[in-house]
C-alpha cells in the first residue's frame, strides 16, 4: 500500500496566511518522522487570488482539487471582498462540488486554557450541504428569494438522502468512541424538515443498534451545553443549528481558535477546515491560536490514514495528537488567547518540538 498522499494548501484570508503555513509545517514534521510522504501543492485562493488571477476562487481550482487526495482550506474572509466579478465565497462551492456533507467538529477541554468546565470531550456533526444553504441542484444560488421589494423568503431544504448520509457518518463516529448520539433539531415547530431528519436518524439508527440515541430541542441543547456539556459524546444535527453550536461549543473551551473542523463525504477526498473565520481584527499580528487549523490537517491526516490503510498516515497524525497536547501544556507553547504567552510561531515550534 502506497505511502504518499497529495495535499492541497489553500490559505484563504487574513490570518489563513498565518495559521495554514502552520498547519503544513507541523504536519510535515510528522510525516518526516513516520515516512509518510506528502506532495504538498500550494493553490491561490482568496483576496491574493483575486489580485493575482482575476478571481478569488481560480477557474480550474476544483478540477486540479478533483486529483488530490485531501486539501487545508483557510479562512475565507468573504464578507471583506470588493463587490467585483470574480470576487465569489468558495465555501459552498466546494462543500457542495465535491459532496463534503459531513462537517465534522470535536470539542474538547484541555487542563488550564481556561475552559469554562473541564472534562468536555464530544464531537458535533454538522450537515454541511443543506438546511439555509441547500444545493445548488436542488434550490438556485443561496436558498434566499425577495419577491417584492420588501419581502425575503429564506428556504430551508431537508432531504431524506441528506438527512441519512450525515446521520451515518455521526453514528460511524459514535460507533468508535461512547456508542452515544445525540440527535438535535426542532421538530416541535419544523414538523416536515426537522421530522424528516429525525425520522432518518432513527431509521439509519437500526443499522447501529448499539449505539444510544436520545433527542434534545435545539434551544434546550443551547442551554444544556453550558451546564452539562460533559454529557454529550457525539451531537448530530442540521447545518444553521450545526453552525452555532459549534462556535458555542468553542466557546466553552477556550475560543473560536479551539475550534477544528474536518469536512468529509463518501468520496475518498477530505478537506481540513477549521470552524472560526479569517480573524480581520488580528490578521497580520501572529498572535492567532493556531490550534484549531493544526488540528483540522491532523483530522485530515488521520482520516486517509483509515481511509486509504496508510498506517504512517495514522501514526502522523497519532503524534501530532499527543504533540499538540503537550504544547497546550504549557503557557510558554501556547497563545494568548488560551492563557499562554506564545506567538503563532512560538506555538507552532513548541508542538514540532514536542513531537519528538
Ligand atoms: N470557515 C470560514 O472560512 C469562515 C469565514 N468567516 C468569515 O471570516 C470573516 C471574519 O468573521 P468574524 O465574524 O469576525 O469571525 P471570526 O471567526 O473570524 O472571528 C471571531 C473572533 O474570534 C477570534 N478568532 C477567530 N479565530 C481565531 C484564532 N485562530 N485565534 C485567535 N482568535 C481567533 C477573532 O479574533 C475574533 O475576535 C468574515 O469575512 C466571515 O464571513 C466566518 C466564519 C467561518
Ligand atoms: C461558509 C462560511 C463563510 C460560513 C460558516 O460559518 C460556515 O458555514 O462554516
Amino acid at each position: 500500500m502506497t505511502s504518499h498522499l497529495v495535499i492541497g494548501i489553500l490559505n484563504g484570508d487574513d490570518i489563513g496566511h498565518e495559521i495554514v503555513p502552520a498547519a503544513v509545517e507541523v504536519t510535515r514534521a510528522a510525516a518526516a518522522k513516520t515516512g509518510l510522504e506528502i506532495d504538498w501543492r500550494p493553490m491561490p485562493i482568496g483576496r491574493s487570488a483575486l489580485d493575482t488571477h482575476g478571481s478569488t476562487f481560480p477557474e480550474g481550482t476544483m478540477e486540479t482539487l478533483s486529483k488530490m487526495d485531501g486539501f487545508i482550506l483557510g479562512p475565507i474572509g468573504h464578507q471583506a471582498y470588493p463587490k467585483v466579478p470574480g470576487a465569489i465565497n468558495p465555501h459552498p462551492i466546494m462543500r457542495k462540488g465535491f459532496n463534503l456533507f459531513a462537517n465534522v467538529r470535536p470539542t474538547k477541554s484541555f487542563p488550564g486554557l481556561g475552559a469554562i468546565h473541564e472534562g468536555i470531550d464530544l464531537v458535533i456533526v454538522r450537515e454541511n450541504n443543506e438546511g439555509f444553504q441547500p444545493d445548488r441542484n436542488v434550490v438556485a444560488g443561496t436558498g434566499e428569494f425577495r419577491p417584492t421589494e420588501d419581502v425575503t423568503i429564506s428556504v430551508r431544504v431537508i432531504t431524506r438522502v441528506g438527512s441519512s448520509r450525515v446521520a451515518r457518518a455521526a453514528f460511524e463516529i459514535a460507533q468508535q468512541r461512547k456508542k452515544r448520539l445525540t440527535l438535535v433539531h426542532k421538530n416541535t415547530v419544523f414538523k416536515l424538515g426537522c421530522g424528516m431528519f429525525v425520522e432518518e436518524c432513527h431509521r439509519v439508527a437500526k443499522e447501529f443498534p448499539e449505539v444510544t440515541v436520545d433527542e434534545v430541542i435545539v434551544d434546550t441543547m443551547a442551554m444544556r451545553l453550558i451546564r452539562d456539556p460533559q454529557s454529550f459524546d457525539v451531537i448530530v444535527t442540521t447545518n444553521m443549528f450545526g453552525d452555532i453550536l459549534t462556535d458555542e461549543a468553542a466557546g466553552l473551551v477556550g475560543g473560536l481558535g479551539m475550534a477544528p473542523g474536518l469536512c468529509i463525504g463518501e468520496g475518498n477526498l477530505a478537506m481540513a477546515q477549521a470552524t472560526h473565520g479569517s480573524a480581520p481584527d488580528i490578521a497580520g499580528k501572529g498572535i492567532a491560536n493556531p490550534f484549531a487549523m493544526i488540528e483540522s490537517a491532523r483530522m485530515m491526516i488521520e482520516w486517509l490514514g483509515h481511509n486509504r490503510k496508510i498506517a504512517q498516515a495514522v501514526e502522523a497524525a497519532s503524534i501530532m495528537e499527543k504533540a499538540i497536547a503537550a504544547a497546550l501544556g504549557n503557557p510558554a507553547t501556547r497563545t494568548r488567547d488560551i492563557r499562554g504567552t506564545a506567538d503563532t510561531a512560538g506555538m507552532t515550534r513548541g508542538i514540532i518540538a514536542a513531537l519528538g
